[in-house]
């Protein structure tokens, strides 16, 4: 069964509460999400294997630990997932960025899809898929599909928030992939949004409503 890994780290819940403040704006909204995502970056990297490696420091030769030479990929889904590219990537810079364009259908909640490019090798890649938002995890389940139609294997979901219906629709669907999540909030709203949630997260970041 895959994981639900919740990052309580101190630094991470402060952000939390700063970008679920109604009052905080799209720019200051932009930043804390980048600051969180390298954070959550941090700890979702922390399995990565290790090589040893021998070199010169100014004193002497010494063997010393570089990371064994993964092929990883990561997979915003449009729009919100944008918003926790630039983090990540700042730890790991030679992560190829594939995109997956999906909206969620207002009124039927389904996901739709619009866009899709790739790294040609991405099956060889082992994957982060970004989402700020696991509401009823339909977005999450239906990019991750795709992924595993490509031949991808190795996936894990990094997310800012996730309702308890989400992680268990996402879960039922992918049991193979673990979830990294700031916070699992109490539950979803009449129109399918995370309470308490911070609202629209491709809004928030992008400034369209
Ligand atoms: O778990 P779900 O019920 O599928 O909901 C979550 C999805 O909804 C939001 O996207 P949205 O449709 O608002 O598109 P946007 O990112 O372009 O704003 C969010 O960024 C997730 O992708
Ligand atoms: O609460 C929610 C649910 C879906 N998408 C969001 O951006 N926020
Ligand atoms: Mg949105």
């Amino acid at each position: 069964m895959g994981k639900v890994v919740v990052i309580d780290h101190p630094l991470i819940q402060h952000k939390l509460t700063l970008i679920r403040d109604k009052n905080t704006g799209s720019k200051d909204f932009r930043e804390i999400v980048k600051e969180m995502s390298m954070l959550i970056g941090y700890e979702i990297t922390r399995d990565l294997p290790l090589q040893e490696v021998e070199i010169e420091t100014p004193l002497c030769v010494t063997k010393s630990k570089s990371i064994a030479g993964k092929k990883l990929g990561l997979v915003p889904i449009l729009r919100a997932g944008l918003g926790m590219v630039d983090g990540i990537l700042q730890l790991i810079p030679a992560a190829k960025v594939g995109h997956v364009g999906l909206y969620r259908d207002p009124e039927t909640l389904e996901p739709v899809e619009y866009y899709c490019k790739l790294p040609t090798d991405v099956e060889e890649r082992d994957l982060i898929v970004l989402d700020p938002m696991l509401a009823t995890g339909g977005s999450a389940i239906a990019a991750i599909g795709f992924l595993k139609d490509k031949g991808v294997t190795n996936i894990k979901l990094a997310c800012i928030i996730a309702s308890p219906e989400g992680i268990k629709a996402f879960h039922d669907a992918h049991d193979d992939v673990d979830i990294y999540v700031a916070s699992v909030d109490e539950k979803l709203n009449d129109h399918a949004y995370i309470v308490p949630g911070l609202g629209d997260a491709g809004d928030r970041l992008f400034g369209t409503k």
